[in-house]
This record gives C-alpha cells, structure tokens and sequence, in this order.
C-alpha cells in the first residue's frame, strides 16, 4: 500500500509482567483499511490489542503512531450517567471543546443506529445497546487509529448481525484505520479488508481474507480456519479441505464410512472416515446413516 502507515509494529513481543505471550510481530496499519485479528482463546489478541493502545509496555520492538489512537475494549463500562453525558464526557477527556460535543456525540450514536437513546440512562440500556453505545463513543472521538476488542462478544444472533450491518459501514473510515479483534471467523469475513492470525505465540497469516482463506500457509492455520477434513495423497502430502470442499457423490473416486452425524439447522455435518484421513461433509436432512458406506468428492482444499 502506498500511503504512509499510521500505526506500524516492528519486531513486537507482547506479554503480561514478564510472561511473552506472542512476539516477532510486526505490522502497518493505514488510513481507510479494516483489519482484524484473529486466534483462539489464549493467543494474546487482547494482550496486542492493549499494547497497540499503549496499555501494556511492549516486551520487545516498538509501536510508532502517526496520530491519535482510542480503544474500545471487551466490557461496554459505560459511567452511570445519560448515554450522552457518557459520550460528552469521552468527547471532554479527548479534548473536543464543549460547543462540538453535543453535535459530534449525537452523529456518532446516530451512526450506530441508537440517536434515540441519547437520554437513557446507560444502567437501563440492554446487552445490544449498549454495545452499539460503546462502540458509538469511541467513533465520536475520530481518532487516527480505533482498536476494538470482540465489539461484538455476548450478543445475540439478530441482533449481531444487525450490528455487523451497521459496523461495516461505520467502522470503515477513510480517515482512520480499524484494528478489531474478533472471535467469530463469519464477522471477519463480513468485515475485514485484511486479517492477521494469532496462533502459537506469533503472527502466523496475515492479509487480505479471501487470500488467507485460500492459501492458508501453514497447515495449523488451515484448521483454524476451518479445514477440518484432511486426507493423504497419493503423490505425498496431506489434502485439507472444508466442509464445503467436500460432496457426497455415488460417483465420487473417494470411499468411507460416516463415523459420526451431528445435527445442524439446515441438515446434517457428517464425519466421514476415509482410507488415510477424515472430513466433514454437510449434507441436507436427513443424510446417510452412521455406519453407511458413502462414496465422496473433494473439489479444491490445500497440500502441505
Ligand atoms: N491480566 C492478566 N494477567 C495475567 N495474564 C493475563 C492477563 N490477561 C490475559 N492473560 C494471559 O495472557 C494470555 C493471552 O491472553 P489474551 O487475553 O491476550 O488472549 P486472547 O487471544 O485475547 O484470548 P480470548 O480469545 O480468550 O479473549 C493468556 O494466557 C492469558 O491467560
């Protein structure tokens, strides 16, 4: 990219006192790009998030921000005050003079879809409000860099998916870049113009998500992105593939054994075994038997 980055990380080591939890990371992040990080329970996503922010000393390597940077982090912990008051008084801290707070605080809440909640007390807003609050205040403050950590956790399925309607648009920003740490693969994919995987203590993958999907590079990646089948080739090698990778076919070159069949909304997940490794393979109620004999394919997935 060409413009300057505003946030670049070179050779970082985070941790908590002394403890390394991931390190040898380095990273830019630009004006108007989305990128989110993701990594299982533990890798130290937070623990980056906070040092990014300047919460945590790095352990090694350096942070350097061209700019302002403001972080929102798990818990909502709004003051016990008015959702305005709240917002006015991050708007204050910042240092925005009082005469443009009240109109940077409503367009803020505005874009977040809750303006009329401006007079609520922030003690009465519920779990999806709140949220959608919190992450309202730290846009109000257009910073150059926004840190979010797992904006989304703890909310319930619509109403997810309506904040992630509305964060996409809002959380992109031609003027900042927006580093969010998220849980779920699905808001990744639905939001992030580049991602970075937390795995194993360092920096495992990173770029655009559609690349990184297809292209996992190393073998632990793919299965946390989801490769959840692997099989041995002929030539060498072992085959990862996703779900949706594979396909049941009375056709198919590949024969095995449904081992286990979980129940899914839309149909089934079978677990079928095969001579030299396993997959996953969803199929449309009621599907095989456990126990049958099925023959499949496989269409795509990655060698290493
Ligand atoms: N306040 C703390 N004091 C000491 N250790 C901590 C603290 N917070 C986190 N840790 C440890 O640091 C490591 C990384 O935690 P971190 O919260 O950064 O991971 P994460 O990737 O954000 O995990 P999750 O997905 O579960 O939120 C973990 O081993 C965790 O136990």
């Amino acid at each position: 990219m060409a413009s300057r980055p505003v946030l670049t990380a070179s050779g970082l080591a985070v941790g908590r006192g002394t403890t390394t939890v991931a390190s040898d990371i380095s990273l830019e992040l630009h004006r108007g790009e989305l990128v989110a990080v993701l990594g299982p329970n533990g890798a130290g996503k937070s623990t980056l998030l906070a040092t990014l922010a300047g919460l945590l000393p790095p352990l090694a390597g350096r942070v350097e921000i061209d700019g302002r940077v403001a972080a929102a982090l798990q818990a909502p912990a709004l003051a016990r005050r008015s959702v305005r008051a709240n917002l006015d008084a991050a708007l204050s801290w910042w240092g925005v003079p009082k005469p443009d707070r009240p109109a940077r605080a409503l367009d803020a809440l505005e874009r977040m879809g809750v303006g009329e909640l401006a007079e609520r007390p922030a003690w009465t807003l519920s779990g999806g409000e709140a949220r959608r609050v919190h992450l309202a205040r730290a846009i109000a403050l257009r910073p150059d860099v926004l840190l979010l950590d797992e904006p989304f956790a703890g909310v319930d399925v619509p109403t997810r998916a309506a904040l992630l309607r509305d964060a996409a648009s809002v959380l992109r920003d031609p003027s900042r870049a927006t580093f969010v740490v998220l849980h779920d693969r699905a808001e990744a994919w639905a939001l992030a113009d580049r991602l970075i995987v937390l795995l194993d203590g360092r920096l495992a993958a990173a770029g655009e998500p559609r690349a990184v999907l297809e292209r996992p590079p190393t073998r632990a990646v793919a299965t946390f992105l989801g490769f959840t089948g692997a099989v041995r080739e002929n030539g060498g090698g072992v085959r990862c593939v996703r779900p949706a990778q594979v396909a049941l076919d009375a056709d198919g070159p590949l024969a095995g054994i449904v081992a286990r069949r979980i129940p899914e909304e839309d149909g089934v997940l079978c677990e079928v075994t095969l001579d030299g490794g396993a997959v996953q393979v969803r199929h449309p109620y009621p599907g095989p038997a456990e126990g049958e004999a099925v023959r499949l394919r496989l269409d795509g997935g990655v060698v290493f």
